[in-house]
């Protein structure tokens, strides 16, 4: 009989590919940082994304070639810009694990010349759903993050018929020791690697674990566990570091509310869900700041599911769980509350209260 648990194939893909395309990420960064990536004016950011994207739809083609893929980029722009898809190709080309069985075996066949880079691009561009297994790809969410050197993730999740079943978040250049203290290094700039880097991941119904991020296989994971809040009065806020992303006022209202004294940690991306998750923090808000804006699949899935699986509960203002099978965006919820399960519904009692919801 076979021991292998569900999705045993998908995470380790999933987490081999996020860590491949971290290592081009992070090149770009540090190339940046040396002011040898944007001298064709074309900005980092965009060549991370691009290339991250592309290396981590090759590794899904090769191994799952009927899912769905809905990710952030097309290739669009690539098509009209010759020396942008070189410079991008160049990069994707170069990008190999340490791990020569990893890098062949399990990821396949990589991308193959310029013309499949654009076609590789355009496998995300499915519309969703909430028939049959779709893949949420954000290669750089938090692109504010990337640039500044503070922390941004490549996010992936595997949905079954609008479920998040599998979920990892490369986060760069978070701290890998799962106890270190949450603190906002927005405009860190660092350039110094040593000590950060971790891979968050979780399977449904298997819990979440963390491993650092590496760059040759996969190291060995740890279980994480939120942290129980055992008063409200002592917990931590983590938000946007937006306003334009989440209402701060409003949190702010939330927080004196619940008796909340220290001050919200700020940082860009689903980092923040990970950090929640191992217990470095204890509660994410996100609140609308516009009633037009639809969040994206691809910037909540994965976070979502590690949240849950690590024993926290994940909402929008509303109560409801979010809605990953309506299309590309979360069209039916609004905003983002997450939080250990034991305080969620206290949580969100006063969030509908500020709001005025209720
Ligand atoms: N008005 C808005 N409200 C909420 N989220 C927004 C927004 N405009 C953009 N975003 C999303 O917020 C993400 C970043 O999240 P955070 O603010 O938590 O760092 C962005 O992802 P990218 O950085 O991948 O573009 C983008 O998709
Ligand atoms: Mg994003």
């Amino acid at each position: 009989m076979s021991t292998t648990a569900p999705y045993a194939r998908e995470l380790e893909i999933a987490q081999l590919a996020v860590q491949r395309a971290a290592i081009l990420t992070k090149r770009v960064f540090h190339e940046k940082a040396k002011g040898t990536v944007s001298k064709d004016d074309a900005s980092p950011v965009t060549i991370g994304d691009f290339g991250a994207q592309a290396l981590i739809i090759s590794a899904l083609r090769a191994n799952f070639p009927h899912d769905a893929i809905v990710a952030e980029e097309e290739a669009a722009q690539l098509r009209s810009d010759e020396k942008l898809r070189s410079l991008i190709w160049g990069l994707v080309k170069e990008t190999k694990l340490g791990d020569a069985h990893a890098e062949e075996e399990l990821l396949g066949g990589g991308v193959k010349d310029e013309a499949d880079l654009l076609e590789v691009l355009d496998l995300g561009r499915s519309e969703g759903g909430r028939v049959g297994r779709v893949w949420t790809l954000d290669p750089i969410d938090g692109t504010k993050g990337f640039l500044r050197g503070g922390q941004y993730a490549l996010a992936l999740a595997l949905l079954e018929d609008g479920d998040v079943k599998v979920g990892v978040l490369g986060c760069p250049n978070l701290p890998v020791d799962d106890e270190a203290p949450l603190a906002a290094d927005i405009g860190a700039n660092q350039t110094d690697d040593e000590g950060r880097g971790v891979i968050f991941s979780s399977v449904i119904g298997q819990g979440a674990t963390s491993r650092p991020l590496g760059t040759a296989g996969l190291a060995e994971s740890k279980p994480i566990q939120m942290k129980e809040v055992k008063e409200m009065a002592s917990a931590s806020f983590c938000e946007s570091v937006e306003s334009g992303h989440s209402n701060q006022s409003e949190a702010a209202q939330i927080a004196q509310k619940l008796g909340i004294t220290k001050p919200s940690v700020r940082m860009d991306s689903q980092a923040k869900y990970g950090s929640i998750a191992r217990g470095a923090g204890d509660i994410y808000l996100r609140l609308p700041t516009s009633k037009t804006y639809q969040e994206k699949i691809w910037d909540h899935a994965a976070g979502d599911l590690i949240v849950r699986e690590a024993g926290g509960q994940v909402t929008d203002t509303k109560g409801r769980r979010l809605d990953f099978g309506v299309g590309r965006t979360l069209a039916e919820n609004s905003g983002v509350i997450a939080a250990p399960a034991a305080v969620h519904g206290q949580v969100l009692e006063v969030v509908q209260e500020v709001l005025g919801l209720k």
